[in-house]
C-alpha cells in the first residue's frame, strides 16, 4: 500500500489542529503557534478598542443577493445602525454582506471579522474596519467581547455555532445579559420545537435556556431585545486596574 506524502496545511486552524497526524506536515513549533495566537487577539483588541453600542449579525454564507433573507438582514442593519449600533459581521459573502451593506448605507460603523480559509476568500466590500483571522476561535472571543447581543439569520454548521456558543457562554454566566435574537420563526421553528421536546424534556437545559432566545420575522423589531440591556462601551479610554 503506497504512503501518501504529507501535504502542508491549507490555513493556521487546521496547522494548529492537525499538525501531529501524519497527513499535515507540522510548520510551527508550539512556542510560535502561542504568538500567532497571541498577535491576533493583540490585533483584534487594537483595532476594536474603540467599538461601543455594537451587535453581531449572523447567516448563512450561501444567502444569494436576490433573496428575501439578503433584504431583511440588510434592512435590520440599516435599522439598527440608524439607532447608532455598529454592525459586526464575519465580513463574508451572504447575509454578513447585507449586514455590513445596511451599515454602510445608513453610515453606520461596518465591522468584518475575516477568517481565513482554504479557498482564498476576502472581505465583502462593505466593510469599514476589516480584519482577517488565521483562527476560527480568537475570531470568536471578538464577536462576543465586542457586541451586546447576538443577532442570528437561518443558516448552516457554522451559524449554529456561533449561535450555540454564545448560548452557552450565556448558560454559564460567562456573560450576562446578551440577547440572542432569532431572526425568521418558520426556519426557528423546527429546532426551538427540538429544543424543547428533546433537550428540555430530557432535562439537559433549564426552561430559562430556551425562553431567554428571543424570535421575530420583522427587521425593525430587534432593538427592543438588544436596547434592554447594558451595553459595551469603548475600552480605549480605560487604564488597566
Ligand atoms: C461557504 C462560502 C463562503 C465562506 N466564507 C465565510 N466567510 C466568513 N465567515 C464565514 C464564512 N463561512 C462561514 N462563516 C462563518 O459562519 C457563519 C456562516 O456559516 P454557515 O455555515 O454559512 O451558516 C457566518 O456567520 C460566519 O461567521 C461560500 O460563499
Amino acid at each position: 500500500m503506497s504512503q501518501r506524502e504529507p501535504r502542508h496545511p491549507t490555513s493556521d486552524d487546521e496547522e494548529l489542529l492537525e499538525a501531529e497526524t501524519l497527513a499535515i506536515l507540522s510548520e510551527y513549533t508550539d512556542a510560535q503557534r502561542v504568538l500567532r495566537i497571541q498577535d491576533e487577539l493583540r490585533e483584534g483588541f487594537r483595532q476594536l478598542n474603540h467599538v461601543g453600542k455594537a451587535v453581531s449579525i449572523f447567516g448563512s454564507a450561501r444567502t444569494p443577493r436576490d433573496h428575501p433573507r439578503y433584504d431583511q438582514a440588510r434592512q435590520l442593519a440599516r435599522h439598527l445602525g440608524e439607532q447608532g449600533w455598529a454592525i459586526i459581521t464575519g465580513g463574508g459573502p451572504g447575509i454578513m454582506e447585507a449586514a455590513n451593506r445596511g451599515a454602510r448605507d445608513v453610515g453606520a460603523t461596518s465591522i468584518g471579522l475575516g477568517i481565513e480559509l482554504p479557498h482564498e476568500q476576502s472581505l465583502n466590500e462593505y466593510c469599514d474596519i476589516g480584519i482577517n483571522f488565521h483562527y476560527f476561535f480568537t475570531r470568536k472571543v471578538m464577536f462576543v467581547r465586542y457586541a451586546s447581543g447576538f443577532v442570528v439569520f437561518p443558516g448552516g454548521f457554522g451559524t449554529l455555532d456561533e449561535l450555540f456558543e454564545a448560548a452557552t457562554l450565556r448558560q454559564t454566566q460567562k456573560i450576562r445579559y446578551f440577547p440572542i435574537v432569532l431572526f425568521d420563526s418558520g426556519y426557528w421553528a423546527g429546532m426551538l420545537d427540538w429544543l424543547k421536546n428533546s433537550m428540555l424534556a430530557d432535562g439537559y437545559i433549564n426552561p430559562e435556556d430556551v425562553e431567554a432566545l428571543v424570535v421575530t420575522d420583522d427587521p425593525n423589531d430587534c432593538h427592543g431585545a438588544l436596547d434592554a440591556v447594558e451595553h459595551r462601551r469603548p475600552r480605549q479610554h480605560r487604564k488597566a486596574a
